[in-house]
Formats: structure tokens, C-alpha cells, sequence
């Protein structure tokens, strides 16, 4: 099986078609209020409907409380809830349980220190995230357009099926999947014009070189 492709931070008709039709498995909606890409549960709705079977539409939270995610879920029909925030592991457990979604974690890298909580949450979660860790000033805790060393990945065992997020755009994706061998990659701020504006020939770029064979 190749690659597969997660387009995150949907925000308009238009990228969103680019994605689906250059072939994106999945499409990310953020439901973070300080980012530059948030949808409200009603704009992701009007989207949400344009999203042939096959393509997972997950929605991304950040430490979210059950009354945020019951909001989105009565409007938005996700198959699949990112948490991208500090949710421990019995909290994501208990969210997969509350909703009856599997659920991604995102784990964020800066060094080999945070490896071991690929295992912490390898346990509790359906998929995993691999994303660089933001920096403590910043306000998002991705999206950043930031990576991390891509070598920390190389033979390393995942419990569950994975993607790897961070800093990727159309131009290093193909060494960022020849050196960690990930199963599937997640991109937002590059294949943008500009924050929270995305560019439908980077995304369809992107997807062409994700998913091309990797000699
Ligand atoms: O995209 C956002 O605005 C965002 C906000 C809060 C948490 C995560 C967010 N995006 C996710 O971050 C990674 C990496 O993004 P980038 O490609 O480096 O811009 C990706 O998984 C996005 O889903």
C-alpha cells in the first residue's frame, strides 16, 4: 500500500476539492480558536458534505472538553479525532470512548527524550501523529511550518498505524518518507500562499510527490 496523504487545515470549497481529487485519504478541520485555519462546526458541515466516501474527515482538537467535541459531532460527521493538545492518555481513551471515533494522538518531537511516549500512546490510541514539538512561546502547538530531525524516526517501531506532520511541504516530502519510511504524511502550513490560505497547485504538488514510488 502507498502513502496516504492528510491535507489539514481545510478552510474553503476550493482546497478541499484540490485535495480530494489529487487523491488526499484524509482532511483535517481544526477546531482550535487561535488558529488561522479554525472552521466553526457549521463551516466544516458545508464542507464536510463535498467529502467522498473514502476520504476520512478528521477533525483537530487541542485539550478539548467534552461539551466542545459533543458541539462539533452534532454538526460534523468526523471519522477520525486528532488531538493535538496535552491530553494524557487515560483523557484519550476516555474521548474515543465518549464519541465512538477512533482518535489520532499527535506526539511532538524535539529530541529522543520524547520517543518513549510513542509507546505511552501507541496504547490508547488507534493512530499516531508524529509532528515536531512547538516551541513553549508558541501559540499553536502546530502548524508551525517547523520540523524535526527525521533521523530520530529511522527503525523505529510504531505500535499503531502512523503519520508523520511537521514542517513538510511539496519539496522535501520525498526524503522526509525516504528516510523514516513513514506509512502516511499530514501537511497544513506547506501548502499555503499565506496562513490559513491554501494554495491548490502546492497541494496537488504534494500529493504527487507522496504518493509517487520511492526508489
Ligand atoms: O494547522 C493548525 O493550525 C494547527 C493548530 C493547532 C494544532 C495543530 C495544527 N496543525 C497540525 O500541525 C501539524 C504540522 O503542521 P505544519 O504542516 O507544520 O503546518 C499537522 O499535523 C497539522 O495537522
Amino acid at each position: 500500500m502507498g502513502v496516504s496523504v492528510k491535507i489539514c487545515g481545510l478552510t474553503e470549497a476550493e482546497g478541499l476539492a484540490a485535495a480530494i481529487e489529487a487523491g488526499a485519504r484524509y482532511v483535517g478541520f481544526v477546531f482550535f480558536e487561535k488558529s488561522p485555519r479554525h472552521v466553526t462546526p457549521e463551516a466544516a458541515a458545508a464542507l464536510a458534505v463535498q467529502v467522498p466516501m473514502g476520504v476520512a474527515k478528521v477533525g483537530l482538537f487541542v485539550d478539548p472538553d467534552d461539551a466542545a467535541l459533543d458541539r462539533v459531532l452534532a454538526h460534523v460527521p468526523l471519522d477520525l479525532i486528532q488531538l493535538h493538545g496535552s491530553e494524557s492518555p487515560d483523557r484519550v481513551a476516555g474521548i474515543r470512548s465518549r464519541t465512538g471515533l477512533p482518535v489520532m494522538k499527535a506526539i511532538g518531537v524535539s529530541g529522543p527524550q520524547d520517543l518513549d511516549r510513542i509507546w505511552d500512546y501507541g496504547l490508547v490510541s488507534d493512530m499516531l501523529l508524529i509532528d515536531a514539538k512547538a516551541p513553549e512561546d508558541a501559540v499553536l502547538p502546530g502548524g508551525n511550518g517547523l520540523a524535526f530531525d527525521w533521523r530520530l524516526l529511522v527503525g523505529r517501531q510504531m505500535l499503531k498505524p502512523w503519520l508523520l506532520a511537521g514542517g513538510l511541504t511539496p519539496e522535501n516530502v520525498t526524503e522526509a518518507i525516504r528516510l523514516t519510511r513513514a506509512q502516511g504524511v499530514d501537511v497544513s502550513s506547506g501548502v499555503e500562499s499565506a496562513p490559513g490560505v491554501k494554495d491548490p497547485d502546492r497541494i496537488r504538488r504534494f500529493i504527487a510527490r507522496a504518493t509517487a514510488p520511492i526508489l
